[in-house]
């Protein structure tokens, strides 16, 4: 089974994992048909929204082409919707690409010396591009011009090639990795955050209406509160959960279908799956709530250190429910609520007994 979470989308397969941010082969086949086409349909990222739409009104005011736009955040936030979104607004075609499918700078002179004139060019996962094409992008975006090296040693020339003047979207899911000259020559930087509950409802229904799926408001809060905060997983788990409300219901997703559902499918109320599940039960049964060093702790459910390290805890520690500390891993009071056990005493992440203040995260 592929656990891989952190993985990128150009090379990899399908991730099979339900709660798994990044898109597998069905969610590629059905994304098309469920991406909002314009700012006012795209829900949530409300300054994000709010400052794309001031940059894109201006540029279209003066009749320019839009500043170059970077964007980052964890895959399936929208950031190839809000690609898509910027070239419509603009009016302007759109060419897709992604850093791994850049490897010389050959590479990018093809791609950027066919572009049109404000063509949009997305490219996602540009923290993986070679650093030749990198090179070579820095002066594109800033003068709207590369040197195209022809031959090679010391009778090698640079060739100068004008380009149009066009719009460069960066998508990065890690903004940090970004040489600071490549992050400089952005106009306009926007990190996605994971969204609200009540947003991932509006992303539900608006995708129930797409897929002609009748559900209750219980039912799309039901989803919504198991979606690690992720458009992409809350469309993917509709879905299944539609699947279910058809073979073992009337079609309608109700919070009792959807609670049903998603428990065939192993992902609990606050989107935990079986792997997650299992590294915070091992970590509070065999090791009362830890401190417990990561190589024990995957062995003890039976999976790769970095299948442990990169795929279940980044969820686990961003829900508050484990803590990587210098001794080790170790359970929040949350974990031991969340699994509905009581922390021995004195246990680390229990509470004391004394005052009832947890012994690591009290105040
Ligand atoms: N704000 C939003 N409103 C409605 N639907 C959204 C929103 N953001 C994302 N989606 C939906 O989630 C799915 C995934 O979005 P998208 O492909 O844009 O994510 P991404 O950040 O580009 O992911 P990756 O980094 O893996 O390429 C799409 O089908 C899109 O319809």
């Amino acid at each position: 089974m592929n656990w891989d979470d952190t993985a990128d989308t150009a090379d990899t397969p399908a991730p099979e994992r339900l709660v798994g941010s990044v898109a597998d082969r069905e969610d590629q086949a059905v994304e098309a048909a469920l991406r909002p086409k314009d700012l006012d349909e795209f829900i949530g990222q409300e300054k994000v929204r709010e400052q794309l739409d001031l940059v894109l009104r201006a540029a279209r005011a003066r009749g320019a082409t839009a500043d170059h736009v970077l964007l980052s955040g964890a895959p399936g936030l929208g950031k190839t919707t809000l690609s898509m979104i910027i070239a419509a607004e603009m009016g302007a075609p759109i060419r897709i690409t992604s850093g791994p499918a850049i490897q010389h700078a050959g590479d990018l002179a093809a791609i950027l010396s066919s572009l049109q004139e404000g063509e949009v060019l997305f490219l996602d996962e540009i923290h993986r591009m070679s650093r030749p094409a990198e090179e070579m992008l820095y002066m594109a975006m800033e003068d709207f011009r590369v040197d195209v090296i022809v031959g090679k040693g010391p009778g090698a020339t640079a060739i100068p090639l004008e380009l149009p003047p066009f719009t460069l979207v960066g998508a990065t899911t890690r903004a940090g990795l970004l040489p600071p000259p490549l992050r400089d020559r952005f106009g306009f930087t926007a990190h996605m955050e994971f969204y609200e509950p009540a947003e991932l409802q509006r992303v539900i229904h608006r995708s129930a209406l797409l897929l002609d799926v009748e559900i209750a408001a219980e039912g799309a809060a039901e989803i919504a509160g198991r979606s690690r905060g992720t458009p992409r997983i809350a469309n993917r788990l509709l879905r299944r959960v539609r699947d279910y409300a058809q073979v073992k219901a009337d079609g309608v997703i109700t919070k009792e279908i959807a609670a049903a559902a998603l428990s065939v499918y192993e992902v609990d109320s606050r989107g935990l799956d079986r792997l997650d599940r299992a590294v915070l039960e091992a970590l509070l049964k065999l090791f009362g709530g830890g401190p417990v060093g990561l190589s024990t702790l995957a062995v003890a459910v039976g999976e790769e250190r970095e299948t442990v390290e990169e795929v279940a805890e980044p969820f686990l520690v961003r829900e508050g429910l484990l803590a990587r500390t210098p001794r080790g891993r170790v359970a929040t009071p949350a974990a031991w609520a969340h699994l509905g056990l009581t922390a021995p005493h004195g246990a680390i992440g229990g509470t004391t007994g004394g005052n009832g203040q947890p012994e690591l995260f009290g105040t």
